[in-house]
């Protein structure tokens, strides 16, 4: 489509690879070095592993999740002496490979020199556990990345997230503490610091309703985490509470860089297919392939505004839907931006008739300081977002209440989504169970309704808690818009946008005009409405992502040059 979105930069352009040789290096050679690879007490059996992962018994995998290894592997991005160095650390060439210099500075940890506890989360690529390191006794978290058949995409999420993450260093950006591998080095392992919540966790907790001060405490740590990844060039583009992470201390830190990009100078093109539905920009939504730091911002408004409402503000349940949703709130892009972005294209979905914008009213009940930065942040043409830092000298934070200092937020509960997940599962669990036992017992056509009640993962939308499941679903949502809510439970959800908040799924907003290949201008958006969610050539898919938003595609292949 090749219009130019956002504003700035002076950026200097750059490739991620280059950028890795900046890190400084000195800071980085923790405890690790130190430790190497020496006496290890092996506590976990790489089979045994394999079984708690998938669940069952699988034939050993370790020939097919060895990284292709090059008889010769020749790294692209390691000048020679630090090859060297780097093979004579341990680390294994694909590895070298794949992140060079990132790697530079460390060795690898061996996997058997942690315990693992349990498992923490799952996402696209990985399996997150929570293990003690058994040199220093601190819990950690383990993100083991997934390299079924050694999908080259995993493989380049997880180079990006080594490459970006050695690149930023900031109080309110999660910190990568190194690398272990296995024995065979066929399962790559990010260390982190362990995060004992994640925000959607908290917001999802019935119990939990977070003051002015706290949205504000935990806004300020998301805009100055967002404002370091932009002064170092990079963007985040998967900006929800389940990627903030928030520790024992109330320190909130941005995580999973899975998706993050070097934007140099918005001079490249990049995919538009990032960033979970429910946080998407609408320039994303019209293909923009040329944008900046303007879509996390538009992240961050949604974050907002939704810590404040309780609930998400746009649940939409595809693309159009979601589109439709920020017209509706935000109104319609006018007639200056379709010129000023060029997106003249016949295929972009335009409104017939423009509408409002309605944020003041929708929000009536929010702090009144929090409107203009809301306003702001969620400002239809991305250079009206401004920055990250602008949002951090805005009126919402020099307006009592003030930000309470994060040492001072309530000391929760564990709250990791996954087991919020859990709970939820097992309350849906226990409501289908009994339907299912009263549908046995009475012998009447209703019970055939019982019987067609949804499986407990089959609709995450039950009456239960929807909007809690709404928030929940964040974390780890891969859905297909099919897997969404039937249109007559939509009108509980989410925030009343306007009089028709009530959209069936299947129909397209009768104001606005629309073929089924012409949600946006980019070419890949051929399987549906939404585009590929999930490499469509694999047939996999993982549990609990029922109900829940559209992520980025992790595993589609976007047509732009830099994804
Ligand atoms: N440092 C950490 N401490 C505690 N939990 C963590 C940590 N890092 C990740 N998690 C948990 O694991 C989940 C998945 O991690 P992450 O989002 O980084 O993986 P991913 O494969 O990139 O996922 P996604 O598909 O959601 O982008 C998170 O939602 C979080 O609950």
């Amino acid at each position: 489509m090749g219009c130019v979105f956002g504003k700035e930069s002076s950026h200097v352009g750059r490739k991620e690879g280059d950028t890795a040789a900046k890190v400084e290096e000195s800071s980085r050679n923790s405890k690790l070095e130190e430790v190497g690879e020496s006496s290890v007490a092996v506590k976990e059996e790489e089979g045994k592993e394999k079984v708690e992962e998938g669940g069952h018994h699988k034939p050993s995998r370790e020939s097919r999740r060895r990284p292709r290894q090059n008889a010769n592997p020749r790294p692209r991005n390691v000048p020679k002496e630090s090859l060297s160095e780097q093979v004579a650390a341990g680390w294994p060439p694909w590895l070298i490979e794949l992140c060079g210099e990132a790697l530079r500075g460390w060795v690898p940890r061996r996997v058997d020199s942690f315990e693992k506890i349990d498992k923490i989360g799952q996402g696209t690529y990985s399996n997150v556990f929570k293990a003690k390191d058994l040199f220093t006794d601190k819990i950690v978290a383990l993100k083991k990345v997934r390299f079924d058949n050694m999908e080259p995409e995993s493989m380049r999420f997880m180079a990006r997230e080594i490459n970006i993450l050695r690149h930023l260093d900031h109080p309110n950006v999660v910190k990568l503490q190194g690398l272990a591998i296995s024995r065979m080095s066929s399962s790559l392992y990010l260390i982190f610091e362990y995060m004992i919540h994640d925000l959607a966790g908290l917001a999802a907790t019935p119990e939990i309703k977070f003051t002015e001060s706290q949205v504000k405490c935990y806004m300020h740590q998301l805009l100055s985490g967002l404002e370091h990844c932009h002064s170092r060039q990079v963007l985040h583009r998967d900006v929800k509470a389940s990627n903030l992470l928030i520790d024992d201390e109330g320190v909130l830190k941005i995580a999973d860089f899975g998706l993050a990009s070097f934007n140099p100078d918005m001079k490249q093109t990049m995919t538009s297919r990032v960033v979970t539905l429910w946080y998407r920009p609408p320039e994303l939504l019209l293909g923009a392939t040329k944008y900046g730091v303007g879509i996390d911002l538009w992240s961050a408004g949604c974050i907002l505004a939704e810590l404040l409402a309780g609930k998400p503000i746009m649940p939409g349940r595809n693309e159009i839907e979601q589109l439709h949703q920020i017209y509706k709130l935000c109104g319609s892009p006018s007639d200056e931006y379709w010129k000023k972005y060029k997106l003249h294209n016949p295929t972009v979905i335009k409104p017939r008739e423009p509408y409002r914008r309605r944020i003041r009213e929708t929000f009536e009940g929010f702090p009144p300081s929090s409107l203009p930065l809301i306003e702001t942040l969620l400002a239809i043409d991305p250079a009206d977002r401004r920055t990250a830092t602008d949002a951090l000298q805005s009126e919402f934070f020099r307006t009592e209440p003030l930000a309470c200092d994060p040492t001072s937020l309530p000391k929760y509960p564990p709250t990791k989504e996954i087991d919020a997940r859990k709970r939820d599962d097992e309350a849906r669990r226990s409501i289908v169970a009994k339907k299912a036992e009263e549908g046995t017992r009475k012998k009447h056509p209703r019970n055939q309704r019982v019987r067609a009640f949804p499986a407990p993962e089959a609709n995450a939308e039950l009456p239960l808690n929807i909007d809690r499941r709404r928030m929940i679903s964040r974390g780890n949502a891969k859905s297909k818009s099919e897997k969404f809510p039937p249109p007559h439970e939509d009108g509980a959800v989410g925030f009343p946008l306007g009089a028709s908040h009530r959209i069936d799924p299947s129909a397209v907003p009768h104001d606005i005009p629309y073929s089924s290949t012409s949600l946006t201008c980019s070419k890949d958006l051929t399987q549906n409405g939404s585009g590929p969610l999930v490499d469509p050539s694999s047939s996999r898919r993982k549990k609990g992502t029922r109900g829940k938003p559209q992520e980025p595609s992790k595993l589609s292949v976007g047509t732009s040059s830099n994804q």
